[in-house]
This record gives C-alpha cells, sequence and structure tokens, in this order.
C-alpha cells in the first residue's frame, strides 16, 4: 500500500482505518487531548511511523542493567544486537536536505553551543556518545525511492509466501486479533496458545509448538495479558476477570516522551524533506542530580537531558484547541523529555475485550516537577535558535506559546497544556529480577512471564526506562537478542556475535 510504504505520507495515517487510536484519560496536570497512534499493519508502528532511528546510548542500557535489575541487558550485551538489525539505516541524504533545516541546525549550535553531528549512530556507538549534539537525523529508509525499511519489509517481505525467499515455516494471519491467552487444561500457568478471530470473524485457537511470544506493543501485551487473568488480582476480580496468576506490575509503569511545541510562522516551505522531522538537536540542561537515580551519577551527566524535533509543518492541533492560529507556512520545534520521572497506568475499563483500556500516563504529575522543568528550558532555548542566524531570516513571528507567555510559570502552564507525545508508550510489563521486584512482570533472565511456562514477551513493554532516544532500533535489538536466547534454548545454538569490545 503506498500510503504505508511512502515515509513521506506517515501524517495521513494518524487517525486512519490503519490507526487503533488510543485516547488517554483526564489529565489533570497536562494535556487530556492527546491519541495514541498504534498501528493496525504488519511491522507495527515501524510501518507508519517517521523512522528516525537511533541506537541507545551506554548509558541507557547500563541504567537498566544497574539501576532496574536487568544485569543481563547491559550496553556490553544489548549493543552488539544493534549491529545485526536489518533496517536500512543512514543519515538523511544530502539531495534531500532542506535548506531551511540547514540553516536551522547552523543556529541550534550558534546559540546553544551543540556540535554539529554528521552520524548520530555512529557518534552514539563507536565515538563515546554526546552530552549535546544537533544534526539530521539518522532514518531507515531508501533514499532512492522514499520507501520505508521498516521491520515489515527489513525481516518479512522477502520471505512472505510471494516473496523471493518464501518459508514455509512461516504462516501470517493478517488482520487476525489475538483476544486472548489459552493455557493448559492440566497446567493452569502453561501457555499454550492464543484465542483469536479472524480476517472473516471466525473465533480460532492457534497452538504453539514451543511458546506463545507477545509482541502486541506496550498498550496490547498488557491489555491481552489482563484479559487472559494475569495482571492485579483485585483489579481483575473488580471486573468480574478471574485471576490465573497474580501479577501486580501488568500496566505499571507506564512511561512516554512527552514533548511540548513551539511554533512559528515561516516565509515559505521548501518542498525537499524525508518526512518532515528531519533534524534535531539534543542538550543537557540541568544538572545528573535532578535526576532520581541510585548509581551511576557521573555517567549519567555525560548524556542529554532535553531533545527537539523539528516539524516543517503546522503542528497546530493542541494549540489550536488553545485559540492559537494556524499558519500556512510553519515550522516547530518540540522540545521533549528523554527520562521522564512520570509514571502511569494502563488497566481495564471493563471486562470486554473489544472496549479500548485506560491510558493514565500522569503527564507532569511527578512529586519534584523535573519533567516541567525540562520543558520550560526547551522552549526558552527554542526562542534562543529563533533569534540566531541564518534560521532567525526564515522566521516571520512566533506563533506559539506567543509574546503573551514569558515567566517560567507561564511557560510552564503552557508547555503543559500543548504537550504532546512522541508516540513512545512503553513500560507496561516490565522486566526485571522478580526474587527483588514485586512488580516484575518479565523476568529478565529469559523474557518469560513471571510464575507462567511457554509465555514471553518481546516488544516495547519490557522496557523498564524509555532510552534517552527514539526506541525503535532499541525494541528492534531486544528482539534480535531474544531470538538467540529462544533459539539457544530450544536448539542449543545461537547465531555469531560481532564483536564488541567494553
Ligand atoms: C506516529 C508514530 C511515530 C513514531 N516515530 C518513531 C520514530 O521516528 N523513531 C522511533 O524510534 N520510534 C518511533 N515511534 C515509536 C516506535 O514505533 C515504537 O516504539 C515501536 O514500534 C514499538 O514496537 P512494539 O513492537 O513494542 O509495538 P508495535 O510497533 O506497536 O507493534 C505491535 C503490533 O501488534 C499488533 N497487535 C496489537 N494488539 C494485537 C492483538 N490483540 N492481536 C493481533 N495483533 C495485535 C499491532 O497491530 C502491531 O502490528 C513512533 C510511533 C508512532 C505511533
Amino acid at each position: 500500500m503506498d500510503v504505508v510504504l511512502d515515509l513521506s505520507r506517515w501524517l495521513e495515517l494518524l487517525g486512519s482505518e490503519l490507526d487503533y487510536d488510543y485516547p488517554t484519560t483526564e489529565q489533570p496536570m497536562g494535556n487530556s487531548h492527546i491519541r495514541h497512534s498504534r498501528a493496525r499493519v504488519l511491522g507495527g508502528c515501524s510501518s507508519h511511523n517517521t523512522l528516525i532511528s537511533f541506537r541507545p546510548f551506554n548509558e541507557d542500557l547500563d541504567l537498566w542493567a544497574r539501576e532496574f535489575g536487568c544485569p543481563s541487558w547491559s550496553a556490553h550485551r544489548l549493543q552488539p544486537y544493534g549491529d545485526r538489525i536489518k533496517l536500512n539505516t543512514l543519515p538523511v541524504a544530502h539531495q534531500q536536505r532542506n535548506h531551511v533545516v540547514k540553516d536551522w541546525v547552523a543556529a541550534s549550535s550558534s546559540a546553544t553551543g551543540a556540535p554539529v553531528i554528521d552520524d548520530f549512530n555512529a557518534q552514539i556507538v563507536h565515538r563515546g556518545g554526546f552530552s549535546s549534539g544537533v544534526g539530521f537525523f539518522n532514518i531507515s529508509y531508501d533514499p532512492h525511492t522514499g520507501q520505508r525499511s521498516s521491520a515489515s519489509t527489513a525481516y518479512l517481505h522477502d520471505i512472505m509466501p510471494h516473496g523471493p525467499h518464501r518459508r514455509n515455516n512461516l504462516h501470517l494471519f493478517l488482520e487476525t486479533w489475538a483476544n486472548r491467552i489459552v493455557f493448559d487444561e492440566q497446567e493452569p500457568l502453561h501457555a499454550r496458545g492464543v484465542a483469536v478471530t479472524t480476517r472473516a470473524g471466525l473465533s480460532k485457537t492457534l497452538t504453539a509448538r514451543r511458546e506463545v511470544i507477545l509482541c502486541a506493543g506496550a498498550i496490547d501485551t498488557p491489555r491481552l495479558m489482563l484479559h487472559s487473568g494475569l495482571g492485579p488480582r483485585a483489579e481483575l476480580e473488580a471486573l468480574g476477570l478471574p485471576c490465573r496468576k497474580d501479577l501486580p506490575g501488568v500496566g505499571e509503569n507506564l512511561i512516554d516522551h512527552p514533548e511540548s511545541i513551539w511554533m512559528a510562522e515561516t516565509r515559505d516551505t521548501p518542498p525537499e524533506t524525508v518526512m518532515s522531522s528531519d533534524a534535531g538537536l539534543f542538550l543537557r540542561v540541568l544538572p545528573s542530580s535532578a535526576e532520581p537515580w541510585t548509581v551511576m551519577k557521573e555517567e549519567i551527566a555525560r548524556i542529554p537531558d532535553l531533545m527537539f524535533h523539528i516539524y516543517q509543518v503546522p503542528f497546530a492541533d493542541n494549540t489550536e484547541r488553545m485559540g492559537y492560529p494556524r499558519p500556512q507556512n510553519a515550522i516547530c520545534m518540540t522540545p521533549n523529555i528523554p527520562r521522564s520521572q512520570c509514571k502511569g497506568k494502563l488497566s481495564l475499563a471493563s471486562a470486554d475485550p473489544a472496549e479500548k483500556p485506560l491510558l493514565n500516563f500522569r503527564y507532569f504529575e511527578d512529586a519534584h516537577g523535573y519533567d516541567a522543568r525540562i520543558l520550560v528550558e526547551g522552549i526558552k532555548i527554542a526562542r534562543r535558535i529563533a533569534q540566531t542566524s541564518p534560521f532567525k531570516e526564515h522566521v516571520v513571528r512566533e506563533i506559539a506559546p506567543g509574546p503573551n507567555v514569558q515567566t517560567d510559570e507561564e511557560i510552564s502552564e503552557y508547555a503543559r497544556r500543548a504537550a504532546h507525545t512522541v508516540y513512545h508508550p512503553a513500560g507496561t510489563c516490565r522486566m526485571g529480577t522478580p526474587a527483588d521486584d514485586a512488580l516484575v512482570v518479565v523476568d529478565e533472565r529469559d523474557l518469560r512471564v513471571v510464575g507462567t511456562r511457554g509465555l514471553v514477551v518481546c516488544d516495547a513493554s519490557l522496557m523498564p526506562l524509555l532510552p534517552t532516544v527514539n526506541p525503535m532500533l532499541t525494541v528492534l535489538a531486544v528482539a534480535e537478542r531474544a531470538a538467540d536466547l529462544l533459539a539457544d534454548e530450544a536448539y542449543g545454538h545461537a547465531r555469531e556475535l560481532p564483536s564488541w569490545s567494553e
């Protein structure tokens, strides 16, 4: 389908029939109108996202290992799997670099002192990372056709029934919805398959030869588990759902990358762009003591705590609701919080599996106001960049927050009400060491759901903390390692790894 494969058309997919489109609950400190897009497409959200492709910082993964009880997911263990990811990832091709964005990169560097980085991933993985930097993104796409390089095109297209390397052991059930996990009749915690509804509306049970691997994402994996009786006992029973295994952590730790928006009217919109958000900026703005980690204070000080995307479209849905105009030509800087301190909760609204779950992100409800502080810094820095050549020559006027919003309190109020999401929900089936932590859902040693047999989770729901960067490549690296763990256990051999020095 062109609209899916053509990366530049990603915005058309938001809210379309290919989007499950989840609302959030009332957000007293933030914006209650945020909708979370989730792809109804093979390849998941990599088939409708912007394919900005960052490897995680080593520090992100070492925090998983040392702060969150996941020793086998440290940088040393996981980064080599990033080298194996099949997506075609490269910095935005030079012929597609839009001159307004080039000027923005130059102005951002002058205004903030952040160095221009040519290849973010090379810098992160092979050159020791960075605490600040600005440049064109690494994106997974074909620069000649503009087509996506997604989990679907890179891993599945070739081996699908009509692909050149068709695999007889791959069976795809498209447009088939998993309603519930099916367990063994004799062994009530041994997963044997899933009960599904097919495209034709038929109910079927798909039986697993070895194990059931849940990879429905951070919203639908916990939803499926809760409807299967795996979750907090009292909550399930209050809805009339029998509890098979009391797992109080299912649906907890709902995390995200919240963002806000600075928007200006610009003189024109140059056409050349890969997907309207081709560059970004990273900065460190607060001391690392503002973050709550008990370990790695010095290491964390070396990575950014503020990220910006730049959008060359009027990203105006939230600002328009607040009364701001929607200019025809616009540029938006969207500061976001790489390590948000808010932890929300996903729960079921009812026992009806068709009803969407409740997503309470608790945006900006963190005890010390860390998240709001990061966004206030972000809006102030956006203003500085907008007054710096050569970018300032493109700006006609600031639209939002606008000249009436000046004090930190006013900026905070605006930034929270206009807040949006970078669409990175995660964490709702957190992995860790079960013996040390009652809220762990997935055992970090083998990705099995605690207390069950034959049931594995492999998607963004298992992340204890989001990486500082956009998370897709981290999800894929986790999946690459999970494949090895499972193959090793089942057949006694994992694939050879690329070498990786500590
Ligand atoms: C609009 C948008 C833009 C984004 N941009 C970027 C970006 O540029 N860079 C980046 O790194 N990240 C980006 N992300 C985030 C990134 O895409 C996700 O973090 C990542 O795809 C999560 O992978 P996942 O495997 O956990 O889940 P998903 O990608 O959500 O995959 C889950 C799959 O399971 C299917 N599914 C769900 N429930 C069921 C069920 N019950 N039965 C059958 N199938 C089911 C879904 O249809 C989907 O195909 C973006 C996300 C969105 C929505």
